[in-house]
């Protein structure tokens, strides 16, 4: 049985939770943007951003100025992280296979993957300057063969965000506009005068960014629901109590909306990491943020066996899991929902947030019970499509097609298999019209 030490405060879950006042604030900035376009982007990115520029859209030369300015050393970091995640993209792009099969004989079917053709990477930025996730949007499009790239990212308390933009730059992206929130995604989705309409959009963001991703699906594609950052760590009694709190915190900085959740066999390792994080919380610098998480939407469960640590941490379906047990691997075996994989101690949600290679835009708020994060499938769609070249073949499923069709009542469908049998092997067409020759 299950003992928690520690729950969310009231209605949390442990689970990034709904706010429906975001929702409507969305909803709102859509209708308005789809109706006035750039005017209504101005005018909400003055109310959220406080940001005005006299164009969104930086010019060449504004983002050759500004990747100049970027420090030697950050650009080659830069450029080290989004090999890797190139790499890792590549041998995704790799495992998907087109193929074309002869099912029965002259029947041709065949399957394949086609890039979207304009794709926008949402990079979020407003609290702090996420560049990896300029490598995480962008790169990935560009190893799925996206032709166009919009990519949009928010000032930082009216600062550009410089070693972003060298990331969106360096990554790939065709245009790169300095916007952010519910405007920079809604200009993209609907398009406006001076920002071009995509066909899916992909990328992380805070709950207003998902919300407006949410609200515009069906209009625009949307790799996944991809908002606050969520966390779980599941440890047996070897794991390290300091590494354990470290990396509790280490996602609970991310805002007062992220959760963080132990689940352990340990009762004394489950009360030593609790007094741990309240030592580090003192001196965090980004405490503002990580204590607030922490107190609201952290909890605590201590578990009588690894089998119900991992079907405890199965239910909370968290974006990030990290398995600091004797076996790691077994998670692999016994885990269903999660966003993300750390199995080990020798690797860190950060390291996947950061620099390994994996894609770190993740499924949150249960969404990993049905997808898992962003990755260049994404941004390509499985077609089908068929040929069938020998006569008699194409008779026979037009017979079949007669029948099946007629048992739902679809004379329209089953004609055109009637014409095909008649055409090809001599069968009877009794509704054909009389200027038809038979
Ligand atoms: N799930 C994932 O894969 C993943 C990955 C990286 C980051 N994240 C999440 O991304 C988020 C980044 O958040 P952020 O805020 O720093 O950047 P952001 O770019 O997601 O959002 C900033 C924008 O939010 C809008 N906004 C802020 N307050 C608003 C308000 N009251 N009303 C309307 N709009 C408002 C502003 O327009 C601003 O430009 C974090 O929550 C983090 O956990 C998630
Ligand atoms: N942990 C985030 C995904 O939820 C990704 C990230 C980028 N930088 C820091 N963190
Ligand atoms: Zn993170």
């Amino acid at each position: 049985m299950a003992t928690y030490l520690k729950r969310a405060s009231e209605g949390g879950t442990g689970r990034a939770r709904r706010d429906d006042t975001v929702g409507k604030i969305v909803a709102d900035v859509i209708a308005e943007i789809r109706k006035r376009g750039d005017e209504a982007v101005r005018e909400y990115s003055e109310k959220f951003d406080n940001w005005s520029p006299e164009s969104f859209r930086l010019s060449a030369a504004e983002i050759e100025r500004i990747v100049s300015g970027v420090p030697a050393q950050v650009i080659d970091d830069i450029l080290a992280v989004q090999r890797r995640v190139r790499t890792f993209a590549q041998h995704q792009k790799e495992s998907l296979t087109d193929f074309e099969v002869e099912t029965e004989p002259g029947v041709f079917l065949g399957q394949k993957h086609i890039p979207v053709g304009r794709a926008g990477a949402y990079v979020p930025g407003g609290r702090y300057p996420l560049v990896a996730s300029a490598h995480m949007t962008v790169v990935t499009a560009k190893v799925a063969g996206v032709e166009h790239v919009t990519a949009c990212t928010p000032p930082i308390r009216g600062e550009i965000p410089a070693a972003t933009v060298a990331a969106m730059h360096l990554a790939g992206a065709d245009e790169i506009f300095l916007l952010g929130g519910t405007q920079a995604v809604a200009a993209m989705a609907v398009g406006t005068e001076t920002i071009g309409k995509v066909d899916m959009l992909a990328g992380p963001g805070n709950a207003y960014v998902a919300e407006a991703k949410r609200q515009l699906f069906g209009e625009v594609g949307i790799d996944l629901f991809a908002g606050p950052t969520e966390t779980l760590v599941v440890a047996d009694d070897e794991a390290d109590p300091f590494v354990v709190a470290v990396d509790l915190l280490s996602q609970a900085e991310h805002g007062p909306d992220s959760p963080a959740v132990l689940v352990t066999t340990s009762r004394p390792l489950a009360e030593r990491v609790m007094s741990l994080v309240e030592e580090i919380l003192v001196e965090m610098p980004t405490a503002d943020f990580a204590a607030p998480a922490w107190r609201d939407h952290g909890e605590v469960v201590v578990t009588e066996t690894v089998e119900e640590a991992f079907a405890v941490a199965d239910s909370y379906a968290s974006e990030h899991v990290q398995i600091l047990t004797r076996e790691p691997r077994l998670a692999l075996q016994k885990m269903r929902n999660f966003g993300a994989l750390f199995l080990g101690e020798g690797t860190c949600v950060s390291y996947g947030d950061k620099v390994i290679g994996t894609n770190h835009t993740l499924p949150t708020r249960g969404a990993a019970r049905y997808t898992g994060g962003l990755w260049v499938g994404k941004y390509l769609k499985t077609v089908t499509y068929q040929e069938v070249a020998n006569r008699q073949a194409s008779a026979t499923l037009g017979e079949l097609c007669g029948r099946a069709a007629r048992i739902e009542q679809f004379e329209g469908h089953a004609r055109s298999g009637d014409v095909r049998a008649w055409k090809y092997s001599g069968a009877e067409l009794p509704w054909a019209p009389a200027s038809v020759v038979r």
